[in-house]
């Protein structure tokens, strides 16, 4: 059996597209375009690339795209002060400090600065409160467009069993909450986790969100399981995922490359999420079932 490959750069197209006619129809009711603040503070090439596509992603969704560089060194008051300006700014619909920070500034002191209603990477604990309770705030990008490409793919996820691995506030937990509220069965394992391979071997859904290169074995995968890799590991061999696609792929009834999977999602869901924060402050309706 050769497993079905999930093409999520094509899916987050297909998004892309639909946000961007939504975005033309909030533009003719707001009389403004919704706008996207990213925060890039240092020099990390890797961050650069992502918030270089970011940018362009914006654009072409027609908002507008605010940048602000900050060198590594600046001072946590500087940059809070920066979060601040954004945070009354009404050409601001989102704000995004891109993560990782550089070690002497507490991301918690950033994260908890930004409003909440304007934090379309949904990191705030006012957010993460939201979905834990089973309402609507902001929620993470990565994990959202999982469960697009899921439900895409398998329709309803009802009694599901779903293991998700790894347990970061920025995928795991979030992703776990958003399975729930799909009413999956959803166990979530991690590093410590005692005999990972036959908690990950009675799942239908497999999340894999450690930061291991290759780490999920293909022997570990049900047959026709749907897998999903969130991992992306610069290796000497170049870009893999968490999942060891080749073994996985020969027995997974799904699974998503690496790269062409998880991560367009990311970035066409996070213009979503600027879409329905400018519809909230303006007062337009925006339809998200379309979306
Ligand atoms: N505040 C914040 N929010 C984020 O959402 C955030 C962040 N910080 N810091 C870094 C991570 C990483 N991230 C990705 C976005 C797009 C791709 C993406 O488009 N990847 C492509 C290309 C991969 C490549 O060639 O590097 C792919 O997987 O096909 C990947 C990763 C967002 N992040």
């Amino acid at each position: 059996m050769s497993a079905n490959i999930i093409d999520g750069k094509a899916f987050a197209l297909s998004l892309r597209e639909r946000i961007a006619a939504q975005v033309a129809d909030f533009v003719a009711a707001a009389g403004r375009k919704p706008g996207l603040a990213v925060v890039l503070v240092g020099e990390d090439p890797a961050s650069a690339v992502y918030v270089r596509s970011k940018g362009k992603a914006t654009v072409a969704a027609g908002m507008t795209s605010f940048e602000h560089r900050l060198p590594a060194d600046v001072a946590l008051d500087d940059l809070l002060a920066l979060v601040d300006t954004l945070n009354v700014d009404p050409a601001v619909d989102g704000i995004l400090v891109q993560l990782p920070l550089p070690g002497h500034l507490d991301e918690l002191a950033v994260t908890t600065r930004i409003d909440p209603d304007k934090d379309v990477d949904g990191f705030h604990p006012v957010n993460a409160g939201w979905l834990a309770t089973g309402l609507e705030g902001f929620v993470p990008c990565t994990p959202l467009g999982c469960v697009m490409l899921l439900k895409d793919q398998l329709g309803d996820l009802t009694g599901l069993d779903a293991v998700v691995i790894g347990r970061s506030n920025i995928v795991g937990k979030p992703m776990a909450q958003l399975l729930l509220k799909e009413s999956c069965t959803v166990t979530i394992a991690h590093s410590r986790t005692r005999d990972l391979s036959s908690v990950v071997k009675r799942a239908d859904i497999v999340v894999a969100a450690v930061g291991r290169p290759e780490m999920v074995k293909g022997e570990w995968i049900k047959p026709g399981a749907t897998v999903i890799d969130v991992g992306i590991n610069r290796t000497a061999t170049g870009l893999v995922g968490d999942v060891d696609f080749a073994g996985a792929a020969s027995v997974a009834g799904a699974i998503t490359p690496v790269p062409g999977g998880v991560g367009p999602m990311t970035i066409a869901v996070l213009l979503r999420n600027t879409l329905v924060s400018a519809g909230r402050r303006e007062g337009v309706a925006i339809n998200e079932v379309a979306l």
